[in-house]
């Protein structure tokens, strides 16, 4: 039997979901999303070719539904879908720090709630998708959520307890990672490289540390050590990053996502 999926909120996450389903080879007939602007709704359907409709509608329509609102929407949004979704309907939700049990609550007795951290390479299908089942959510539950995220980039499976971590680590990491692209492109300005010089050669040195991280097994402390050569280059660089405490930086800045992650939360239960 087909599943049709229900995006509600389809921001930035949703419409890479939506776009990942579809390239992924469902229909836009087994899709349907929800947009809070008529322009954003119009805009989703040119391009798609996927109904949009309102919240209580896509709640009865659909078998699975994607909560992709803001955290700080989600109380909002819940209210609207909770009348319309009947208790054996998926509820996955995509949303930063907001729990299972927060949204369970809300809903009929016995709805089935996955928890998903996603990021934004779903946009090339490079995406890490942490998945959790909430208290009333079986082993297919969580194999239906892992078949909508799977077409976008990894899966696993985590305890809902490390979600907050999972946040701070891969669902903001793809920024952290453009900063320092940011900023070494700025380093290269200064040195005296054009601007799209230094951006091609930052890129493509992150592109291929990225690969050989994930394709080599190797540790990467062991990457590191074969780029820095004895009275080196790499190493009067090092010296600078340690003294400057950019290695505690990082710690405290993923510790501040993750009780980013625990407020947001909070501001839904
Ligand atoms: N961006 C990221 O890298 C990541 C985001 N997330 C999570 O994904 C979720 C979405 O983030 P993102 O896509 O960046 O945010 P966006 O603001 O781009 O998307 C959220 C969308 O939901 C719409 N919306 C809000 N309330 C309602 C409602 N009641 N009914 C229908 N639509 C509604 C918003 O409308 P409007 O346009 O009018 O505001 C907006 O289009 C968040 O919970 C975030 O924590 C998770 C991992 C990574
Ligand atoms: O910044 C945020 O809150 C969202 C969640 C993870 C990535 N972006």
């Amino acid at each position: 039997m087909t599943q049709r999926v229900a995006v509600i909120g389809a921001g930035k996450i949703g419409e890479a979901l939506l776009s990942g389903m579809l390239r992924a080879g469902k229909e836009p007939a087994d899709l349907l999303a929800t947009a809070r602007r008529p322009e954003r709704a119009r805009a989703l359907r040119e391009r798609y070719g996927i109904e949009v409709v309102d919240n209580a509608e896509a709640a009865k329509l659909a078998d699975t539904l994607i909560l992709a609102v803001k955290p700080q929407d989600m109380v909002a949004a819940l209210e609207e879908l909770a009348p319309h979704v009947a208790a054996d309907r998926l509820v996955v939700s995509g949303a930063a720090g907001i729990t299972t049990a927060a949204i369970e609550r809300r809903l009929a007795e016995g709805t089935p709630v996955v928890r998903v951290m996603t990021n934004t390479p779903a946009l090339v299908d490079e995406a890490m998708s942490a998945i959790s089942a909430g208290s009333h959510a079986t082993a297919e539950h969580l194999e239906r959520t892992q078949e909508i995220f799977r077409p976008i980039g990894r899966t696993i499976v985590v305890p809902e307890s490390q979600q907050d971590a999972v946040t701070a680590l891969s669902g903001s990491g793809p920024a952290y990672f453009y900063y320092l692209v940011e900023a070494m492109v700025d380093a290269g300005i200064l040195l005296g490289l054009p601007r799209a010089t230094a951006h091609e050669l930052i890129v493509q040195a992150a592109v291929g540390a990225s690969v050989m991280l994930r394709d080599s097994g190797e540790h990467p402390v062991r990457l590191r050590e074969a780029v820095t050569s004895p009275a080196g280059t790499t190493i009067s660089a090092i010296v600078e990053l340690e003294k400057h405490g950019v290695r505690a930086a990082l710690i405290e800045a993923l510790q501040a996502a993750r009780d980013r992650s625990r407020e947001l939360a909070a501001g839904a239960e």
